[in-house]
């Protein structure tokens, strides 16, 4: 800020009372004259002798996140001349955390690890960066608001420099020739790149809105690049790759959850015998539809909503019974027969979450993936890439929130101590770390194994240990979820402010837990699988 207008603190403190009040933070000079009388903290506290034109960065501090400072940097009419050094610095994009643990270790600089090379590191820098400069600020204001995530921010998502939608579908011919961010090549991205791709947007902070963002697809595409003629797969990736176009996967119904041999959505073969005609519903559909809003650019610091229509997955890649013991995925396109309908859950609105209606559907017979009757085996295919993809997002999203609490128990003083002075707070944050690190180490075991198997391999040898990791990982995530709200007190229960991702975690974390299977289910598939293995010759 070279042209910054300068101000020593004598003049700033001459500026101390109603309508005509200064005060200093981490440097920076803001007036907030006309403010005042807004704040949500009310105007009092900023009258108080020792904050009404003072240097009051540590009060500020205690009460704010530093994004308060970007989106009220209006009031910022200079700058100290006499520096004192920032009491807290706040990160730069791309920047690293500087707090202990907040980072996995292979993003430690002292530390190594056998499974990230220079590509991954250098992806791994590129993306941060992006995701913090264009990405973040959309992603807090939508989770709030229940917006989409924007065309703009999806679109350029999708150029050939960014290459996140295909990214995100992980290693595979889709990525072939291409230079992705960070110079690394598509045929030497790996399941790491992608977790490192997962994790960086999870550090976001923003649930629902990355739902809305790639969910649909990372779980709706697989069976068109798995199963996909030439054709289809011509006629489809590219313009999902490129955000034109959106696809959701369409499998549970009111009474068809994990359970997918409940399902009742049904088609009857055309007489003519070239298309299938589908009725049902579908339920729990992520980016079916998205709430007709816009923000408007008004003078209130909360975001208005006006009704508009939004845009919403244009493909549904749907599990249809096909007979009385067949059941089939079809690529079903959206058409005035197909009607999606809101669903509100304890997400943000931002991930699109619908009730998806068939009406005599019709889809051609070529839209069948895998073959008419083999539903089943395209969505065990899929399982346990969700499921992953699942894992390495929770994981990042419970290290976030042991990072947040960690500040505020330095922070936060109760009884003249700060929080971290007392053994039981202490003895929170050391079970968050274990819980924490043994995920992460779990989570990046079972990727190495991934990039040694095939496709059908992973599936074979790796749904056991997958579905016992999900377990663990949700499990940790609800205790660690308590443990944050217990030391964060009202604030973890409160929307927006000091604790908002806090108050978020606890109401979202749920979704880990039941999404791709729910605990329950994948423990016992865990142990079943381990019973399959299980030698006779040892009993
Ligand atoms: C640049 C100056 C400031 C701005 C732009 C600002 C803005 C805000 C905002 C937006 C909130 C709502 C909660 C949040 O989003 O975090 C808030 C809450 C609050 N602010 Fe400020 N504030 C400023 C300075 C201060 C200072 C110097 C104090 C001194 C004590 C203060 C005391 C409070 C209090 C007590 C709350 C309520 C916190 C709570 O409910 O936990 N603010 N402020």
């Amino acid at each position: 800020m070279a042209s910054a207008k300068l101000f020593t603190l004598e003049q700033v403190n001459q500026h101390n009372k109603e309508g005509d009040l200064w005060l200093v933070v981490n440097n920076d000079v803001y007036d907030l004259s006309s403010f005042a009388d807004m704040h949500p903290g009310g105007a009092g506290v900023l009258l108080a002798a020792d904050i009404a034109g003072q240097d009051c960065s540590t009060a500020f501090f205690s009460l704010h996140r530093s994004e308060v400072l970007t989106k009220y940097a209006r009031l910022k009419i200079g700058r100290l001349d006499t520096p004192s050094p920032a009491p807290y610095p706040i990160l730069q994009p791309g920047e690293l955390s500087p707090v202990p643990y907040a980072e996995p270790d292979w993003l430690n600089p002292s530390f190594r690890s056998p499974y990230y090379n220079d590509t991954h590191r250098s992806l791994q820098r590129a993306v941060r960066k992006f995701f913090d400069e264009e990405v973040k600020a959309e992603a807090r204001v939508h989770e709030l608001s229940g917006e989409r995530p924007s065309k703009e921010l999806v679109e350029l998502m999708g150029t050939p420099q960014w290459a996140l939608h295909q990214m995100r579908m992980g290693p595979g011919k889709h990525l072939a020739g291409l230079t992705l961010p960070g110079g690394v090549k598509g045929e030497q991205f790996d399941y790491f790149h992608e977790l490192v791709v997962i994790q960086e947007l999870c550090r976001l902070g923003a649930p629902g809105y990355m739902a809305g963002l790639q969910a649909g697809q990372i779980i709706g595409l697989p069976p068109v690049l798995n199963f996909g003629t030439p054709a289809m797969q011509k006629r489809v990736l590219p313009d999902i790759f490129a955000a034109k176009k959106f696809i959701s996967l369409a499998i549970s119904e009111p009474h068809a959850g994990s359970d997918v041999q409940g399902i009742q959505t049904s088609a009857k073969l055309s007489e003519d015998g070239k298309h299938w005609i589908v009725s049902g519903m579908k339920k729990w559909i992520t980016k079916g539809v998205f709430l007709p809003f816009v923000r408007l650019n008004g003078s209130s610091d909360l975001p208005r909503l006006a009704p508009r229509s939004g845009y919403f997955s244009d493909y549904f890649m749907t599990a249809v019974r096909t007979g009385p013991k067949s059941l089939s995925m079809m690529l079903i396109e959206r058409d005035d027969t197909v009607e999606t309908r809101k669903i509100r859950t304890s997400y943000s609105s931002a991930a699109g979450t619908a009730y998806v209606f068939f009406e005599g559907t019709k889809v051609p017979v070529e839209n069948v993936l895998g073959g008419e009757g083999n539903g089943l085996k395209v969505i065990l295919s899929n399982f346990n890439h969700e499921r992953w993809v699942i894992c390495c997002r929770i994981a990042r999203y419970s290290r976030l929130m042991f990072e947040e609490t960690w500040k505020w128990a330095h922070l936060r003083k109760s009884q003249g101590k700060r929080l971290i002075d007392q053994p039981v707070v202490r003895n929170k944050l050391a079970k968050m770390i274990y819980k924490i690190d043994m995920g992460q180490a779990w989570l990046e075991n079972v990727t190495y194994q991934m990039t040694h198997m095939s496709y059908a391999d992973q599936s074979a040898l790796l749904a056991g240990p997958m579905a016992l990791l999900k377990t663990f990982l949700s499990r940790s995530a609800g205790e660690i979820s308590d443990d944050c709200v217990q030391i964060w007190g009202g604030r973890g229960i409160t929307q927006g402010g000091m604790g908002a991702l806090i108050e978020q975690f606890q109401r979202t974390y749920k979704f880990d837990s039941i999404l791709g299977g729910s605990e329950e289910v994948l423990a016992d598939l865990g142990v079943r699988q381990a019973m399959k293995r299980m030698p006779r010759a040892v009993l």
